[in-house]
């Protein structure tokens, strides 16, 4: 039977507000609006930045309740009015970087940056100021314009992507964040040369990404990086060569990497959020021409420093959201290369919980020791 243009009342993990656990509740579903799309979300990864902002160290994340999740994979239930470019029964993966087309930075050609609903998505609303979603009585707020937490969830148009519908869901929602981020930062913002040296700090979702992209684009020697030695078994699969546990040495990492590499690398990459690891990501890198690009998001009030004198000689410090990727027109391509298996996702699902166990998914992604990549949330 149709649920269209009509409330669904379905399940969905209500944050009710920062450090606290998730509550599964029943929700409700409004109908989309003009230039909206209602999506039945199928499978869900569990992201570090889902964490960050339910920690309530996110400036820009002061709003409860609110529906997390923004590495979604879902079919399309029901378009508002307008709609043209995705119909009911459409494979799609929610974006929280829009595509819009026509904002000065979609025309720049220069970034993936849209920019034009983003006021009211960090406030957890729609462009018209209000929510898609109740329960018990109260507005939720939505997350990054993508809220994957929820069985249903209303999105943009312009924050779709329409996939080939032959890719599992339960593998490709991770398009949605963690591997576009790490392999668009390598093959697209640094654009990473054939030769090159890379070294890639952190290796969880985003880091092996990177490693993935790196390995793609021929780098000669990929540096693994990471305080859990767990991870480097899954990125040595993905390509990389050598394998650093900075607990394993009593020198600074920068001094390793810079002694291992006559000088430095060619490009290096922050995964991990840590500014102390961006001024070392950035002091690994040949003087010169290394350049160091910044992915991992940092706590409310935290600022990098280094000396100027080491963009003086020619260092170069860069950042990338969601791997400078622009959603509508490139994501449908990297699902395509999943499906020719010219790029791997599979491995990075290491875990797999109902939503009723969500919060087991958190604790696995907080495991130090632990080897989870991606925790799924399947809805099905
Ligand atoms: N810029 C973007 O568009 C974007 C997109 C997605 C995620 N992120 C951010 O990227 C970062 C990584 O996300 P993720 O989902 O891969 O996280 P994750 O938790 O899966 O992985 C982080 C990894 O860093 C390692 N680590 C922690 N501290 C370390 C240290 N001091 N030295 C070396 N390794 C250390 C952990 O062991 C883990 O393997 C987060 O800050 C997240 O918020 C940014
Ligand atoms: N609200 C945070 C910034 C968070 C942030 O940098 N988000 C990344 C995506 S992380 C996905 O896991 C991003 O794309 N940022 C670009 C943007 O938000 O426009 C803060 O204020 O620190
Ligand atoms: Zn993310
Ligand atoms: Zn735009």
């Amino acid at each position: 039977m149709s649920t269209a243009g009509q409330v669904i009342k379905c399940k969905a993990a209500v944050a009710w507000g920062p450090a606290q656990p998730l509550s599964v509740e029943e929700v409700e579903v409004a109908t989309p609006k003009k230039g909206e799309v209602r999506v039945k979300i199928l499978a869900t990864g569990v992201c570090h930045t889902d964490a960050y902002t339910l920690s309530g160290k996110d400036p820009e994340g002061e709003w409860w309740p609110i529906i997390f999740g923004h590495e979604g994979g879902g079919i399309v239930e029901s378009v508002g009015e307008g709609v043209t470019s995705v119909q009911p029964g459409d494979h799609v993966i929610p974006l929280y970087m829009p595509e819009c087309g026509q904002c000065k930075f979609c025309k720049s050609g220069k970034t993936n940056l849209c920019s034009v609903v983003r006021s009211t998505q960090v406030r957890g609303l729609m462009p018209d100021e209000t929510t898609r979603f109740t329960c018990k009585g109260q507005k939720v707020y939505h997350y990054m314009g993508c809220s994957t937490f929820s069985q249903y969830t209303v999105l943009l148009e312009i924050s779709i992507a329409k996939i080939n519908p032959k890719a599992s869901l339960d593998k490709v929602c991770l398009l949605g964040c963690g591997i576009t981020t790490g392999y668009g930062a390598a093959t697209k913002t640094a654009n990473v040369q054939p030769g090159s040296t890379v070294a890639v700090f952190g290796c969880g979702g985003v880091g092996l990404s990177v490693i993935q992209g790196a390995a793609a684009r021929k780098a000669s020697r990929i540096f693994a990086i990471d305080k859990n030695p767990k991870k480097f078994e899954y990125a040595k699969k993905l390509g990389a060569t050598d394998f650093i546990n900075p607990d394993d040495y009593d020198k600074p990492i920068q001094q390793v990497l810079t002694e291992l590499t006559d000088g430095g690398l060619d490009y290096t990459f922050e995964c991990v959020g840590n500014t102390k690891l961006m001024r070392a990501a950035l002091e690994s890198c040949h003087k010169g021409w290394g350049e160091s690009i910044i992915i991992g998001v940092a706590g409310a009030g935290e600022e990098i420093s280094t000396r100027p004198f080491q963009l003086v000689t020619g260092r170069v410090w860069k950042g990338s959201a969601f791997g400078g990727v622009k959603g509508r027109s490139e994501l449908p391509n990297l699902v395509e290369d999943y499906l020719e298996k010219k790029l791997e996702i599979d491995m990075f699902v290491t875990h797999q919980f109902k939503l009723e166990n969500i919060n087991k998914a958190f604790d696995a992604m907080h495991d130090g020791f632990g080897d989870c990549i991606r925790a799924i949330v399947n809805f099905e």
